[in-house]
């Protein structure tokens, strides 16, 4: 009886784990939010931001949510480094690609690797929340201007293809996903979604709310995707 109920108790209160990976350029951002994670959501705080060094490899985190664990790889942004990324693809739930929304140098290379990210067939059906970083900045882009941003930059590579080879097809199946993109503001180093001039979510909910807007975010969404792969299963 005794083992009865505790297959019981812990059928009844066993996490899920989900994997959710970062992505982005060298510099975005990845590891400083990863850390912000930890801080926001565990007992033992991430490291501070004077203490991250860049990523060679990766870093990994965990958090703990009401029936879910979230289990986070922060992947080098490095040049030479992402070629390993795609690794990662096959066993992830969610993929968090984060941008240095200050950085307009590097916004086209930004683009042009989030492109190949987004147009990976391992994850098409993923969950996919593009971060606009360094939201703390003043001479960041905000969502709206990141947005425009990479929808301009799409625009410009549909046409220079239309006019290399007179084709669309491999493009079209991306512009769904396009359209349906999410694009977040955050400040990795700060915790906070920035409404300029000031931070609106921080006057009425602490100055975390960017962080944990963008996990409440991934937290919804894989429960999604996995309620809609158990109807797809006939779960
Ligand atoms: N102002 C500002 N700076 C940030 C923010 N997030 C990260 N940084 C800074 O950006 C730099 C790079 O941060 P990392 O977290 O190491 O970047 P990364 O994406 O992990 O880089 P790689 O490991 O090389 O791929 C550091 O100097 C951070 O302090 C932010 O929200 N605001
Ligand atoms: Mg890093």
């Amino acid at each position: 009886m005794y083992h009865l109920l505790k297959g019981f108790y812990e059928y009844f209160t066993r996490k899920e784990e989900f994997s959710v990976i970062i992505l982005g350029l060298d510099g975005a951002g990845k590891t400083t939010l990863l850390e912000k994670i930890k801080t926001l959501y565990n007992d033992t705080p991430g490291l501070p931001p004077n203490k991250i060094a860049p990523t060679v490899g990766q870093n990994m985190g965990k958090i703990t949510l009401p029936s879910t664990i979230l289990q986070f790889w922060d992947l080098g942004g490095q040049r030479g480094i992402r070629s390993i990324w795609h690794r990662y693809y096959d066993d992830c739930h969610a993929v968090v690609f984060v941008i240095d929304a200050q950085d307009r140098e590097r916004l086209g290379e930004g683009w042009e690797v989030f492109d190949s990210v987004l147009s990976s067939p391992k994850i098409l059906g993923v969950p996919l929340l593009l971060l606009a970083n360094k939201q703390d900045s003043p001479q960041s882009l905000s969502v709206e201007e990141i947005r425009n941003d990479y929808e301009e930059w799409y625009r410009s590579k549909q046409d220079a293809a239309r006019r290399s080879y007179g084709d669309e097809v491999e493009l079209e199946h991306r512009r769904d996903r396009i359209a349906s993109l999410d694009v977040m503001g955050i400040s990795a180093l700060e915790g906070c979604a920035y409404a300029f001039p000031v931070c609106a979510h921080w006057l009425t909910s602490g100055p975390s709310t960017g962080v944990r807007a963008a996990v409440d975010w991934l937290f919804i969404r894989v429960q999604n995707s996995r309620r809609r792969d158990e109807l797809d299963s006939g779960r």
